[in-house]
């Protein structure tokens, strides 16, 4: 395999997913590059689910493999919101600096040790005439209590990581890309590439 198609339309994951598939020497396309896909609803409660629906709905739409992300952040001090809905947490238009507003007056008052959040990240691959494997990944943070840093996207912003007194914004890619949600998801999959992907996996 020369190529992956990503079903997403979020250019912060399609940077993430290019850097680390170029590794193994595989493109990646995305929604981008297919403008005629319609928008795939994420109607499920889960992130599995919502990962499913988007990569079956591509897979059966351009009949060839594709691996969709369904991601987002638990924070535990709000029983686990955004969750499923961190895009749209703040509205329609999923504006990360809306949500991330949202989220520091949702938290307001609330002390650090109790900020406790959690980014979980779903991959489903889904490839014709297959069922539709599922892995995934999670990283533990802290909610910040201001923004910080300009990297990556989202909510990486006051996304805090102790052990390296940063904000994931403030990592750079490489760093990012070596301990997010989604590279943990995209290392199990690795682990399971070649029963996942079978003969359409080789990379010749
Ligand atoms: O590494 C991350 N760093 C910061 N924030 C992140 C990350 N990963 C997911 N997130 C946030 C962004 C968005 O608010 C939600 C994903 O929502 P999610 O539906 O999976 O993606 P999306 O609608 O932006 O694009 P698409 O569905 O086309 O893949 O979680
Ligand atoms: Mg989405």
């Amino acid at each position: 395999m020369k190529e992956i198609v990503i079903a997403t339309k979020n250019a912060g994951k399609v940077r993430e997913f290019a850097a680390m598939f170029a590794k193994r020497g595989i493109e990646v396309k995305s929604l981008l590059d297919f403008p005629d896909v319609p928008d795939v609803e994420e109607t499920g409660s889960t992130f599995v689910e919502n990962a499913k629906l988007k990569a079956e709905a591509v897979c059966q739409r351009l009949q060839r493999p594709v691996i969709a992300d369904d991601s987002g952040l638990a924070v535990d001090a709000l029983g686990g919101r955004p969750g499923v809905h961190s895009a749209r947490y703040a509205g329609e238009d999923k504006n990360d600096a809306r949500n991330i507003a949202k989220l520091l007056h949702e938290l307001d008052g609330v002390p650090m040790e109790k900020r406790t959040a959690r980014f979980h990240c779903a991959l489903a691959v889904a490839i014709p005439g297959q069922s539709t494997a599922i892995v995934e990944g999670t990283c533990d943070g802290y909610i910040a209590e201001a923004p910080r840093g300009e990297g990556g996207f989202g909510y990486d912003p006051v996304f805090y990581l102790p052990e390296r007194g940063k904000t994931m914004a403030e990592l750079t890619p490489e760093e990012k890309n070596a301990i997010s949600h989604r590279a943990k998801a995209l290392e199990k999959l690795n682990e399971q590439w070649d029963e996942i992907m079978g003969e359409k996996g080789r990379t010749e």
